[in-house]
């Protein structure tokens, strides 16, 4: 049996692949050895049967006995451990989480549903290192795969609405802190039907920026409000995450050479865990909607179509409806007013599931030869 060692498995990712992991029955093929930076010799997680007490995680030695390590531990580890492991000689697959190794010559950016020729074609090559993509851009090709597939695709505008569960599991905490805050603050006007509304929203800016908000993850106010920026700034005007939609995509699709162009302003809103997304998609020829629909539904078995009325749009296209769940459903579909290329789409996705840890455990099935 092949010893997999998971790095990170206790933190948000790493829960909600170990979740995953239990439910798809992953452990049974496999010898799980888990490792800690905190509590060497401590208890491993509940996986239905006996394992060995945690590893140190900085133990070279104790990693490089490993056939395969599974990090979700974060982008400080991975550039702590990853070089020293792999100059000690380990030649095992190293399948990661965090964004350090993505953009790297000898590693493989992961999302089966879309790739997974990418995936063989590296496996073929003797490539080791596995890194599931940025939650936004795994989430964008999970909807819209099958128009890229089809090779329909000019170029994206990509708008985003991303949830706080992106910015960590503090940041949540916080979200709902700040919800609070706002409601709190005006909980006696709210109580009396006949009090002022301008009073009431006078109040509410008020304590949103007040001194005691609690910013202290997020540094502003999210709640009742959006933040227009995520992650550090480039020298172009680009954040950081409006760089990866391009440079990721093209990457996961192995058409790095020549790259659809894709942009857009990534922003944070007051959702928990689904990051959304409105795209303008340039179409390369007129293709029907009913053709369009069609492509994108096939693409892979977790995308849907959500027809584009307002019924079904605010009941099954929304955060709320798609959270905890695997599917992605895509809709809002329709050519737009700049011509009959120009396709509008909206769509939402799980940014913990398909956005963080379902990629990592398919390429455990990928190596172990269950997928593919
Ligand atoms: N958050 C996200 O949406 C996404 C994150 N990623 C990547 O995944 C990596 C991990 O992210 P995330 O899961 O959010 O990180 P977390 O902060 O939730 O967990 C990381 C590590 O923190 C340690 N830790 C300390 N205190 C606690 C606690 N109270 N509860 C749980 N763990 C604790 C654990 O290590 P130990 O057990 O060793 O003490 C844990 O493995 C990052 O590289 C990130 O870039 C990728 C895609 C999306
Ligand atoms: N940056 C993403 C979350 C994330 O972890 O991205 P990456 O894996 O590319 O660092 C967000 O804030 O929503």
């Amino acid at each position: 049996m092949k010893k997999v060692g998971f790095v990170g498995w206790r933190g948000m990712v790493g829960s909600v692949l170990m979740g995953r992991m239990l439910e798809e029955k992953d452990f049974d093929g496999i010898e799980p050895i888990f490792f800690t930076t905190s509590n060497v010799g401590g208890e491993g997680p509940a996986i239905g049967r006996e394992i060995p007490p945690l590893k140190d995680a900085s133990d070279i030695g104790e990693l490089a006995a490993m056939d395969i390590i599974i990090s979700c531990q974060g982008g400080d580890y991975t550039k702590s451990v990853f070089k020293p492991l792999r100059d000690s000689g380990w030649d095992g697959y190293w399948i990661d989480a965090a964004s350090s190794l993505r953009m790297e010559d000898d590693a493989i950016i992961i999302l089966d549903p879309v790739n997974l020729d990418v995936i063989k074609g590296g496996l073929d090559k003797g490539v080791k290192n596995y890194i599931g993509g940025n939650c936004t851009v795994s989430l964008m090709l999970m909807g819209i795969g099958g128009l890229f597939r089809e090779g329909l695709v000019d170029w994206v505008s990509a708008q985003t609405y991303q949830a706080a569960s992106g910015a960590g599991a503090q940041n949540m905490r916080e979200l709902i802190n700040q919800m609070g805050a706002i409601r709190d603050s005006v909980a006696t006007e709210l109580a009396d039907p006949r009090s002022n509304i301008l009073d009431i929203d006078r109040k509410v800016a008020e304590a949103m920026r007040g001194e005691s908000f609690p910013t202290e993850n997020f540094g502003h106010a999210l709640g009742g409000s959006l933040l227009p920026w995520i992650d550090t700034a480039l020298e172009n005007g680009q954040s950081r995450e409006e760089w990866k939609a391009q440079a990721e995509t093209n990457k996961i699709l192995g058409r790095s050479a020549s790259p659809v162009p894709i942009d857009g302003t990534c922003v944070r809103i007051g959702a928990m865990r689904c990051h959304s997304q409105a795209l303008t998609i340039k179409l390369n020829k007129s293709v029907s909607i009913e053709s369009v629909e069609e492509i994108i539904a096939s693409a892979n078995d977790w995308v849907s179509v959500v027809p584009n009325d307002k019924e079904s749009t605010l009941a099954k296209l929304t955060p709320t409806a798609v959270t905890g769940t695997l599917g992605v459903p895509v809709g809002r579909l329709r050519k737009t007013n700049m011509g009959d290329q120009f396709l509008n789409a909206f769509t939402v996705g799980d940014q913990l599931l398909w956005g963080a840890a379902e990629p990592l455990r398919r390429m455990l099935r990928i190596l172990m030869g269950d997928i593919g």
